[in-house]
């Protein structure tokens, strides 16, 4: 069976606004080139993947917008503007009916044969079930996918592998660190240049050591 091309979701709020908990994680780098950075590493990691067809960016900040378009992905307006469910729902409703997975644009050490290899998993498991990769704490969620003709039906926030779980989303147990490494604090980010970090974020932590 040849491998399904897939749609990729991933919102990004405006940066003025995104990754607060982050902010000031490393010294005199502004806080909007830091987040545009975990934007722009992902959507590079996500592009790099051979199972994806379409990345879709669902964002109402220009830079992203630029960064997003130059990585190779589609932008999307941020509508109905009513927080990060209603982003990916609208990213989902774009999709055209395949395959699709939503992504948080957190994760600036993603491999992509990490990715791969979710998204494999997702194909090999029970048909018309949507699956989850839970974060490195085990409480939030990376990664939500659902076969063609199954709704995403995201519940991201605060303890949403649970919420996913409980909606009926089967979550995925695969070794994949770097997907699962989501950075929302600077301890976060001190993980994710363990792990490795994709060239835009790595070029503005080895200037800047995080705290
Ligand atoms: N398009 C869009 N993306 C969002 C929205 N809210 C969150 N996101 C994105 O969803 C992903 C996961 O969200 P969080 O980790 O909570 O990020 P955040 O809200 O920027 O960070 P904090 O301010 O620290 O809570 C991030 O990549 C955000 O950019 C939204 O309202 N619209
Ligand atoms: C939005 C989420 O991410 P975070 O925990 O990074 O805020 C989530 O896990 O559903």
């Amino acid at each position: 069976m040849s491998q399904p091309t897939w749609t990729v979701v991933v919102p990004v709020k405006r940066l003025a606004a995104a990754k607060s908990r982050l902010r000031g994680a490393l010294a005199r780098v502004p806080h909007e080139e830091l987040a545009l950075a975990l934007a722009t590493d992902t959507v590079a990691a996500v592009r790099a993947c051979p199972a994806v067809a379409e990345i879709l960016v669902v964002t109402d900040d220009a830079r992203v917008a630029a960064a997003a378009r130059d990585a190779g992905a589609r932008v999307l307006p941020d509508r109905p503007g009513a927080g990060l469910n209603a982003a990916f729902r609208h990213g989902a409703a774009a999709a055209g009916g395949g395959w699709v997975a939503g992504l948080t644009a957190d994760l600036p050490a993603l491999r992509p044969a990490e990715l791969a290899a979710a998204l494999r998993a997702v194909c090999a498991g029970p048909p018309g079930v949507r699956r989850f990769v839970a974060d490195a704490p085990g409480d939030g969620t990376v990664l939500l996918a659902a076969p063609p003709g199954t709704p995403l039906d995201p519940r991201f926030g605060v303890g949403s592998a649970g919420a996913h779980a409980a909606s009926g989303a089967l979550p995925l147990v695969g070794n994949w660190p770097s997907l699962r490494r989501d950075v929302d604090t600077a301890a976060d980010l001190a993980a994710a240049v363990r792990l490795g970090l994709g060239p835009r974020t790595a070029a503005l932590a080895a200037a800047r050591c995080p705290a």
